[in-house]
């Protein structure tokens, strides 16, 4: 079997795609705030060997974590001798990632043969980014493609803009996949931009947002991680910066805003996977939202979208302390957590973010409700743990489908609720 692993490692390095056979996700369920401390001390004890799906946040919430072959045994033995029951959620992960690359490389070979685009497949970079060109010349009536900057590789930012003309329209913000494991949102943002083309005119409801309001969704905003996540890990969160004397690369870009900065909830150590970075914005793909959105001056309303955990959240991340209008932002998840919920039965919790999940300092929605943004939210879209970030192709369309009618709820409330 060690035989075995060493190929397999050896074959993957030379390929290029980095290879996770024997790779476990393990659930653990923590009893109480000492069983919680037990599993944050084990970012530090096996620093990079323990990759944190979904983290220690409260005892009712179930802790995610995927370890390497190699420190299975270790780790069981850590998590039994401190009595931490665990059990095992992913028992391979390769073998996941190898039903997921076999389903993208089918659905390739469909689409070239029909030069039709599947809104039910998942994509890399080159594939989306033509999809954004050919979807902004299709429906240049009320589409166009901005370019807002450019990554730290140096590829280009892009935004989709949805508007019926009107020179001065509020707006409404939507980014995807600023975590570029986690591709079921860009999955997800594309279909949606696809039916907001489609709706416009015949749903009601959009066509009032649309009529006063402008859309803007940024797809993919973590570029280089995510092509890192088709060229060599799967599993990459942050982006791909460097710096002299830090020797791992990236920086989560949901812990680089200036909101928070460096407190609770992130990691000033650059291997770490909540790294906030050496200063606030200081990775070119928030500065260049940050920039847009502030020269803009008119955002009413901004989502930020994460996977997975089945989650809508409003600010604050940093604090436990309530944002002012908080009694709207509960009612407006519940709202928009129903109608989700009748689209396919999916079930969601909602809340603020320190008190739903963890606290999280240096966070989008934050920033976004520090700049005035009173109505921002970060939603965690399926599952809750079975795949996790591996979602299956198959649950792209009802994960989208569902996840629109609560984005339509957030922008209506928007809507009439002008301010
Ligand atoms: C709003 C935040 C707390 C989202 C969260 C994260 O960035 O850690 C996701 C679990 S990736
Ligand atoms: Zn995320």
């Amino acid at each position: 079997r060690q035989m075995l692993l060493i190929f397999s490692f050896i074959l993957a390095v030379a390929l290029g795609q980095m290879n996770f056979t024997g790779d476990q996700v393990l659930r653990v369920l923590a009893r109480d705030e000492k069983q919680l401390s037990l599993l944050r001390d084990l970012e530090v004890l096996k620093p990079q060997k323990v990759d944190f799906w979904r983290g220690p946040a409260r005892p009712s919430l179930p802790v995610d974590m995927r370890v390497p072959f190699s420190e299975l045994k270790d780790i069981k033995a850590y998590l039994e001798s401190h009595g931490l029951t665990y059990s095992i959620m992913i028992k391979d992960i390769q073998v996941l990632l190898d039903e997921e690359r076999e389903a993208m490389a089918k659905s390739r070979r469909l689409e070239r043969s029909t030069s039709s685009f599947s809104y039910s497949a998942y994509h890399n970079l080159e594939e989306i980014y033509s999809w954004i060109d050919n979807f902004a010349m299709e429906h240049s009536d009320i589409v166009s493609k901005i370019h807002i900057g450019n990554s730290f590789e140096n590829r280009p930012i892009l935004v989709l803009k949805f508007s019926t003309g009107g020179s001065r329209h509020p707006a409404i913000w939507i980014d995807t996949g600023i975590h570029s494991r986690e591709w079921i949102t860009h999955a997800t943002g594309i279909w949606t931009a696809n039916k907001i083309v489609s709706d416009y005119g015949k749903d009601p409801i959009l066509t009032d947002i649309l009529k006063a309001m402008d859309i803007f969704i940024e797809l993919v905003t973590n570029p280089d991680g995510f092509a890192f996540t088709h060229s060599m890990n799967r599993l990459w969160r942050k982006n791909k910066s460097i710096r002299p004397g830090t020797f791992c690369i990236g920086v989560d870009l949901n812990r680089n805003w200036k909101s928070g900065f460096g407190g609770n909830g992130s990691n000033s150590n650059p291997c770490s996977e909540t790294y906030h970075g050496p200063f606030p914005q200081s990775e070119p793909e928030v500065a260049a939202i940050v920039k847009f959105i502030t020269a803009h001056g008119d955002f009413k309303a901004l989502i930020s979208i994460h996977s997975y955990s089945q989650m809508l959240m409003y600010p604050y991340g940093r604090s436990l302390e309530p944002v002012s209008n908080q009694r709207e932002l509960y009612n407006l998840a519940k709202d928009a957590v129903k109608a989700l919920y009748e689209v396919h039965g999916t079930e969601y919790i909602f809340g603020s973010i320190s008190t739903t999940l963890y606290v999280a300092s240096g966070i989008t929605v934050d920033w976004a409700y520090d700049s005035g943004i009173k109505y921002a939210f970060s939603f965690e879209l399926r599952d809750t743990g079975h795949y996790g970030f591996l979602l299956p192709a198959t649950q792209i369309i009802p994960t989208a489908e569902e996840t629109w009618m609560a984005i339509r709820t957030v922008m209506e409330h928007t809507l009439t609720h002008a301010y």
